[in-house]
């Protein structure tokens, strides 16, 4: 049997669910059994070898499902392997600043679960129709319709995976 690994991703708008099939993707072409879910369908880790958490960034948090995810199974996680990513426009740039930004809207997960490898920060998609009519006055008001994601860093990051999880790829 292959060795298992689950993707588990939150997302508003599918940009995130897009990354994780993308991870997904590249695990499964060094013959890994990979599967994206989302993470409120997500009741049980039995079966898996390796897990990788994403959220994107909304106004400096990750979602709540994200969170929820991971207070309900921090136990079960414990000395597992882990990883992470997040999603964001500030990961267009990753200055210190950017970086912090992530690491801090990270902090939910990263402070109840240790995390294998680098942290992934992938820049994410904006389109005017993700800003909620309330925050019309915010700096995502001005939101073009932009793709930022740059496909070869999340695949190459992808590629690390199984380094960081100590499972030797097939
Ligand atoms: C209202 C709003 C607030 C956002 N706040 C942030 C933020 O604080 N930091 C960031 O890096 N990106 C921010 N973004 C960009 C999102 O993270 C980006 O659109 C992401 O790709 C959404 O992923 P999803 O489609 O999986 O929900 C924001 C986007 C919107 C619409």
């Amino acid at each position: 049997m292959p060795p298992r690994i689950l993707i588990a991703y939150a997302t508003k708008h599918e940009t995130t669910r897009e990354i994780a099939d993308a991870i997904a993707a590249t695990l499964k072409e060094q013959g890994i059994d990979a599967e994206a879910r989302h993470v409120g369908t997500v009741d049980t880790l039995s079966g898996y070898d390796g897990f990788v958490i994403g959220s994107p960034i909304y106004m400096g948090k990750i979602l709540k499902e994200a969170k929820q995810f991971v207070n309900h199974f921090a136990d079960a996680l414990h000395e597992r392997p882990v990883a992470a990513f997040a999603v964001g426009m500030s990961c267009k740039d990753l200055t210190d600043e950017n970086c912090r930004k992530v690491e801090t809207a990270m902090e939910p997960v990263t402070g109840r679960i240790r995390i294998r490898g680098e942290m992934g920060m992938f820049a994410g998609r904006m389109n005017p129709s993700f800003v909620p009519v309330i925050g019309r006055f915010m700096r995502y008001d001005e939101a073009k319709t932009e793709d930022a994601r740059d496909w070869e860093a999340i695949r190459a990051w992808a590629g690390r995976l199984l380094e960081w999880f100590g499972i030797a790829a097939k």
